[in-house]
């Protein structure tokens, strides 16, 4: 043969993995991207195409899911370590395996009341200003993008029109997770009025998102998508209207029925956070009186 087979690996990559504990209503999150690559007898899945010592991709990504259900996750890397022994201890022809982690740190949203299930992820969000002038008026649109929010409680979402293609589950206590997109446009348009402190202004729109985010108990994206929108404009004198466009990042709780593991219970539950497609919500909220002008596809401003 005028070929040999060289280094060689395979494994399910980016299993996305989303943990629930509730300590009563303080919830735990550990959010986590799992790449599993394994090496060893493989020769002959490359030369001949038998399978006989490979254990399946899949395999490899459910006993991901099944591990943090089971054992849970204290840290990547006791994860990474348990995962890897059991790969390369349980089956002969594995002789190696790298699993490699991202985790996603996530804070918690102080908001009022008792509940501490509402989380923003660590790491800033760009924030965004669009300032035009024709030589008479102003008009400044400012926004931020990648600002990525979850409820791990308080979310609904049943009583929808159900069709013969309709197979969607009513969900009675779901995650709610996006990533805020939102434009807000300035009443201040001319010189003769005094300009907004622009980074108070800033601070006080996002802190009023974010609270209201995880003040209000969701029966969809659409209301907690108003209840944002109309908490800035009540709380924020200097905006007449916000435009938003939130993905909502499904979070799947994993079927490990098979493996003889209940995740039927929120507490604990092990979620899959697909990342497409993803349901797209979108609206403007307008102070009453006030003309609507920024743009319905936020990508053009
Ligand atoms: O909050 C939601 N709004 C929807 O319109 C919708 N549609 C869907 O399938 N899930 C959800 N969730």
């Amino acid at each position: 043969m005028p070929t040999i087979l060289g280094q060689n690996q395979y494994g399910k990559a980016e299993n996305r993995v989303v943990k629930i504990t509730r300590d009563g209503a303080t919830h735990h999150i550990k959010d986590l991207n799992v790449s599993v690559a394994l090496s060893g007898d493989m020769d002959d899945v490359h030369y001949n195409g038998s399978n006989a010592n490979v254990l399946p991709t899949d395999t490899t990504k459910n006993t991901v899911y099944a591990f943090a259900k089971e054992h849970g996750i204290e840290s990547a890397e006791q994860f990474g370590v348990h995962l890897a022994r059991h790969f390369v201890t349980s089956q002969e022809p594995i002789h190696r395996a790298r699993i490699r982690i991202e985790e996603y740190a996530w804070e918690r949203i102080e908001a009022s009341g008792e509940a501490r299930h509402s989380f923003v992820r660590k790491g800033q969000e760009t924030r965004l200003t669009q300032v035009t002038y024709d030589g008479a008026h102003w008009e400044v649109v400012s926004g931020l993008k990648d600002l990525t929010v979850m409820n791990s409680t308080d979310s609904e979402f049943w009583g929808y029109v159900k069709d013969r293609y309709t197979t969607l589950k009513e969900a009675y206590d779901r995650i709610l997770a996006t990533s805020v997109s939102a434009r807000w446009r300035f009443n201040w348009t001319d010189d003769a009025q005094e300009m907004p402190d622009w980074d108070a202004s800033y601070a006080r729109v996002k802190q009023h998102m974010l609270r209201a985010f995880a003040e209000t108990y969701s029966l969809s994206l659409q209301q907690t998508l108003y209840q944002m929108g109309s908490r800035v404009i009540e709380e924020c004198a200097e905006v007449d209207e916000i435009r938003f466009s939130l993905p909502n990042s499904h979070h799947f709780l994993v079927d490990l029925e098979p493996f003889g593991l209940k995740n039927d219970t929120p507490d604990g539950a092990v979620y899959f956070a697909s990342d497409r497609p993803y349901g797209l919500i979108e609206a403007t909220v307008l102070r009453d009186g006030c003309e609507a002008r920024i743009p319905v596809d936020l990508t053009n401003l």
